[in-house]
């Protein structure tokens, strides 16, 4: 510490919490042991800021969530269901959440920082992915959603805006605001939870619940727009949107490759049982050539 005054044994253990979070160490870090760069993104809550951990000259991305917002929208369920889960998960594919500390007025979550933007960026920069470039990120998407789905959490928000790129081009999925962790119940009943109009599958409309499937729905929704540029469901405002969802009016561009067509007619279905399993999807031809354990030892493909 660098005030020098001597703290008996226990005030000295004050700064540490409890072993039981997995990923966020032990070390209680707070606003002074960082300085403050840029603001490189804005949130519902708050803003993210690149920041220099003082003491390993470290970059890091802070989320900071102003307190009072939270509990006026009533929002600190989401935001603390987001920390545990975030805490729970430690995936090359997943942003990672290093510290959580607050101060009198925001909360702040300290990630990983990817300084390469994120996928809807790429996107719009390319235009449309090539099919070799569409299949490798799709790929370590899907890996993504299989390690989330394997430990009972579904994103349920998933767009190319909360898909990230690390420094060495790999993707990393973040934005855990929306997240839910699957109770044994599979359709988990959501009170006024909504994903992204463009990205939300039918039976969150029409029900008001979603479980794993409706992470298979966005993504064959992203699937689409790495290939076409162009997203599969929109409408001239949110309403029409959710009319073309739910009665699935989906049209593909002339040219739209036939294999990666005939995966995504059997993500987005309007019954979520019919959705391909992740199983499934990794066997289907369109990722013929993939090896699904070496993603993220290889080098990404360039975007053109
Ligand atoms: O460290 C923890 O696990 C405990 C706190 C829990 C917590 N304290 C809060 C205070 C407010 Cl005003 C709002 C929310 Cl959502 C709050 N969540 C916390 C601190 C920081 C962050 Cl990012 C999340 C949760």
């Amino acid at each position: 510490n660098d005030d020098n005054s001597v703290k008996t044994q226990t005030q000295q253990n004050t700064n540490t919490t409890p072993s039981s979070a997995t990923n966020t160490p032990t070390i209680k870090k707070n606003r002074s042991d960082f300085d403050f760069i840029k603001t490189i993104g804005k949130g519902s809550f708050g803003k993210v800021k690149l920041v220099i951990e003082k003491e390993t000259g470290k970059g890091y991305a802070a989320k900071i969530l102003n307190k009072k917002l939270i509990i006026k929208e009533k929002k600190a369920k989401y935001v603390n269901t987001e920390k545990t889960i975030l805490d729970s998960l430690d995936h090359p594919n997943i942003v990672k959440l290093y510290y959580t500390f607050q101060d009198e007025n925001d909360l702040y979550f300290i990630l990983e920082y990817c300084p390469n933007g994120d996928l809807l960026d790429q996107i719009k920069d390319a235009g449309c992915f090539e099919i070799k470039v569409a299949q490798f990120y799709a790929a370590e998407i899907i890996v993504a959603i299989e390690y989330l789905h394997s430990k009972g959490i579904a994103h349920r928000d998933l767009k190319p805006e909360n898909i990230l790129l690390g420094k060495n081009m790999h993707l990393k999925i973040s934005d855990f605001g929306s997240a839910k962790v699957l109770g044994n119940d599979p359709r988990t009943r959501s009170g006024s939870f909504c994903g992204t109009a463009e990205y939300v599958c039918p039976e969150l409309l029409t029900e008001k619940s979603a479980g794993k499937q409706a992470d298979i729905w966005s993504f064959g929704c992203i699937m689409y727009q790495l290939i076409s540029g162009k997203l599969p469901f929109k409408g001239f405002n949110e309403y029409q949107t959710f009319q073309l969802i739910i009665k699935r009016e989906l049209i593909f561009p002339q040219n739209f490759d036939p294999v990666a067509q005939d995966l995504i007619n059997k993500l987005i279905c309007l019954d979520p049982f019919e959705r391909l399993s992740i199983a499934d999807i990794k066997n289907h031809a369109f990722f013929e050539g993939i090896e699904w354990d070496q993603l993220s030892k290889q080098d990404p493909p360039v975007i053109i």
